[in-house]
Formats: structure tokens, sequence, C-alpha cells
């Protein structure tokens, strides 16, 4: 699970929060209680302009190893409303329509933590539980295989952008591998270490990777 903190810097939250208020209440709809949100195309344009910030982010890009990236989903949940809990679906649809497997899932919080209660992302892992409640703009990206739900919102409302990744490799330790590197990779500074870290890099996605 990774953390990173400001997601979307101050500018682009502001963006963000300015255009996400002109939009129509019925931009994000749900079928039945429980069931995922649909967002219409005034709502998935601005998840398209927060999917081309996201996705280029260091820390996304170094601990996810992205090889495809889902459609990113506005999800809206008032005083009251929950999403219990579920599975992540396996597999899901890139923007193109092609398929993709969901080896990581991540959460965008929109709404700063002082304007709703409840509404915490609650993941469930064989280790315990953990609810997670993040500033505005920050986001955590986890992985898929455990049950995970929204708890009710008790106060104002939540917004944030979820979406799942398809990483190159799907195994959790050779990511966490992977990422070490990357993050040297992110810090050094002499030639040799930087040429030798991306070549190592390189033939570790060659070993594990897969497109
Ligand atoms: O809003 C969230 O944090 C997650 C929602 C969710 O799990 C889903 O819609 O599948
Ligand atoms: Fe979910």
């Amino acid at each position: 699970m990774l953390f990173i903190q400001s997601a979307l810097d101050k500018d682009e939250l502001a963006e963000v929060s300015t255009r996400l208020k002109a939009l129509p209440a019925a931009a994000v709809r749900r079928g039945k209680p429980g069931e995922p949100q649909h967002n219409d195309s005034k709502a998935r344009a601005v998840m398209g302009w927060v999917k081309s910030i996201v996705t280029r982010h260091p820390l996304v890009q170094a601990y996810a190893q992205p090889a495809r990236f889902s459609t990113f989903v506005l999800t809206k949940h008032a005083v009251g409303e929950r999403f219990g809990l579920h599975p992540v679906d396996p597999l899901m649809k890139d923007d193109n329509g092609n398929p993709m497997r969901t080896d990581l899932a991540f959460t965008l919080f929109l709404t700063s933590k002082v304007d709703y209660d409840g509404g915490a992302l609650t993941l469930e892992a064989n280790d315990g539980t953990r609810d997670i409640r993040l500033e505005a703009g920050d986001m955590v990206i986890h992985k898929t295989g455990q049950l995970h739900q929204v708890a009710p919102v008790t106060r104002g409302e939540r917004l944030a952008c979820i979406g799942w990744i398809q990483s190159l490799t799907k195994h959790e330790d050779e990511r966490d591998v992977l990422f070490d590197l990357q993050r040297m990779l992110l810090s050094a500074t002499d030639r040799d270490h930087v040429l030798m870290l991306r070549k190592t890099i390189g033939n570790l996605l060659r070993m594990w990777g897969e497109v």
C-alpha cells in the first residue's frame, strides 16, 4: 500500500474543486444502493483531466509500474450513503475498451476531511482492518485482492476519484523490489549510479514484466 501526499497539488486541487462545483448533481448516478457509480460525460471529462495529472506522478509510476489505467471514476457519498463490502472485479476495460487486469486500486480523496464525517475507505486484510481517510488531494494505492468498503458518511458529502491499474508485473514482491530501485533512481545524482539503476530496472522488467 502506498500513500501519496498531494498527488494533486494546491492549484490542481483548486482547479478540480471548481470544476466539480460546476457539475450538475446528476453527473454521478448510482443504481441500487451499493451498486457502482456511473459518471456522465461532464464528470468523465473532469476525471479525464485528473487522470492526465495522476498518471504522470513519479510515485504512481514508480510504485505501480503501470501498464494500463482504467477510466477514472468520480464517487459521491452523501449523508447515510455507503458502499458495502465488496471485492474488486479482476478484469475491467481501459478507456479504449481493451480488457485489463486490476492489480491495484486507488482512491484520490477530493473532499477535505473537515467537510465530512465517516466515509472511511476500509480495507480488510488478513492481518486486520484498516480505515483510511485522507486529506483532499492525497491518494492511497492498494492491492486489489481484499474486500473493501466505504463506511457510511454521517455529515457532509464525500467526493473521491477512484480507479484501477494493471501493473507490468502482477506479483507484489516483484513490484516492491522495483519500487525500491525506482526510488533510488529518483534521488540518484551520480551518472554511473543512474545508468546502473536504469539498466537493472530494465533487466528486471524484461524478466518479470508482461504487456
Ligand atoms: O470511494 C472509494 O474510496 C472507493 C469506492 C469503491 O470501492 C468502489 O466504487 O468500488
Ligand atoms: Fe471498490
